[in-house]
């Protein structure tokens, strides 16, 4: 099993984002992680199109974008062409989730859905077999830098439980207090993708801590 490790640029030096860009590319990472917030969705603003399309330019491993805003809908074939690969919304922001992923697919993009802590998996049942990625939150989103919610790791083994049978290629993301301290338990309870902001950027040598997180994941012993 190849697991993701998906570095958050909402952690990078926004006043060198070239050179954390190339770290990034550099290094053993797959994806860039890139959060999108509204200041309505969630309580803070992080940036946008103009942004988005700068990274675009030097990254080179695709975009999982990460959409904390309301009303995606509106956006998703502008941050197709700004070059995601991957477009998340969360399942509290979509009155018609369904008809929203298909918008997804639409625009070429894998489709993804997040969800808080306190949403349930199974509230995605009924749309499971569209869905190529679910982000579970490990934090209330809006910003990096906070503590794990322990109650994630149920969440994943709920979500295996979910697929079972019906969507087994689904990518189990999880996003918020991911770190060398706790990767190797969230690739047991059954995660393959890992977002991390804080744990990879606020270390001396970024590129050292995500090969040592990937290092991690192909050691631990996934159920
Ligand atoms: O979606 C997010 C915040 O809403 C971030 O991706 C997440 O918090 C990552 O930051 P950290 O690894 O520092 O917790």
């Amino acid at each position: 099993m190849n697991y993701i490790i998906a570095p958050s640029i909402l952690s990078a030096d926004f006043g060198n984002l070239q050179r954390d860009i190339e770290m990034i590319n550099q290094s053993e990472a797959n994806w860039f992680h890139v959060d999108v917030m509204d200041g309505v969705f969630v309580p803070n603003i992080s940036f946008g199109f103009p942004v988005m399309a700068a990274v675009k330019k030097h990254a080179a491993k695709p975009l999982d974008v990460h959409l904390m805003i309301v009303e995606p809908d509106k956006y998703i074939e502008e941050f197709a062409k700004a070059g995601a690969d991957r477009i998340t919304v969360h399942y509290e922001a979509c009155t018609h989730l369904h008809r929203t992923i298909q918008l997804i697919k639409a625009s070429g993009c894998k489709a993804g859905v997040a969800l808080n802590p306190h949403t349930p998996v199974t509230l995605l049942q009924d749309v499971i077999e569209d869905l190529d990625l679910v982000l579970i939150m490990s934090v209330n989103p809006g910003f990096g830098g906070q503590a794990f919610i322990h109650n994630t790791y149920k969440k994943i083994k709920d979500l295996k439980n979910l697929i079972q049978g019906v969507n087994e290629d689904l990518v189990i993301e999880v996003d918020g207090g991911v770190g060398l301290q706790n990767i190797a338990t969230l690739v047991s309870a059954g995660a393959n993708a890992f977002v991390a902001g804080n744990a990879i950027f606020a270390t001396e040598n970024p590129t050292d801590t995500i090969a040592k997180m990937k290092q991690l994941t192909s050691n631990a012993v996934s159920i």
